[in-house]
């Protein structure tokens, strides 16, 4: 997605810790035009799949998540990092490390809102590690219901997870690609894969 390219180039900090900050159009402000085409580009490449559903993570993936469901039409749930008083049992529960604010995260999705017949499509704003992804793969398949790909709008290719999510078996696509980033050579940013 080429206008999201542009914009990491423009835009785009790296931070210690191997850290890319993209406040400014995915993780604090959001840009309008850029979630819309988040959300086409999404639905287009996912519709073949006939999704039922499309699950993610909060905070960071509910706008590029909920973009990709109102193209497509379809609810989208996503997982919660506390467990509100409101939240019917069963619930499907998995752990995650959280790479921006440190420290383990539990992750909760009520069997009311995710069960066996949801053919599900997961949208996330990063792949990095893989680390969150392979915690929501296994409440999805806790629940019974069928993962069939995996969305992010920002990969972080040197963090090698989509070799790590390989056995899950679905396509995963993403809309910019990180192929290094560091001080010396600033941001190596191509279109998603
Ligand atoms: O592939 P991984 O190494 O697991 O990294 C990707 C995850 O890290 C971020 O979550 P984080 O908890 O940092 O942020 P958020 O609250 O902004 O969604 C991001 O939203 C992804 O879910
Ligand atoms: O804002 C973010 N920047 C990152 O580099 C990253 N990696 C995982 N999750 C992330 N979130």
């Amino acid at each position: 997605m080429q206008a999201l390219v542009d914009a990491i180039r423009q835009q785009g900090e790296i931070l210690p810790g191997g850290i890319l900050k993209v406040d400014g159009l995915v993780n604090h402000q959001l840009l309008p035009h850029l979630t819309r085409e988040m959300g086409e580009t999404f639905a287009r490449h996912f519709a073949p799949l006939n999704p039922s559903k499309i699950v993610t993570i909060e905070v960071s993936g509910i706008a590029p998540a909920i973009a990709t469901a109102m193209v497509l039409g379809v609810p989208m749930v996503y997982a919660r990092k506390k467990k509100p008083v409101t939240m019917k049992e069963p619930i499907f529960t998995a752990q995650s490390v959280s790479r921006t604010k440190g420290g383990v995260v539990d992750l909760f999705v009520s069997s009311e809102f995710l069960g066996a017949g949801d053919r599900v499509v997961v949208i996330d704003d990063f792949l990095a590690s893989g680390g969150t992804l392979r915690a929501l793969a296994s409440m999805i398949d806790a629940s019974g219901a069928q993962l069939l790909g995996i969305g992010c709008v920002v990969e972080k290719q040197f963090e090698s997870g989509r070799e790590k999510l390989a056995d899950l078996n679905v396509p995963i696509h993403t809309l910019a690609n990180i192929v290094r980033m560091s001080e010396a050579e600033g941001i190596l940013v191509e279109a998603g894969r």
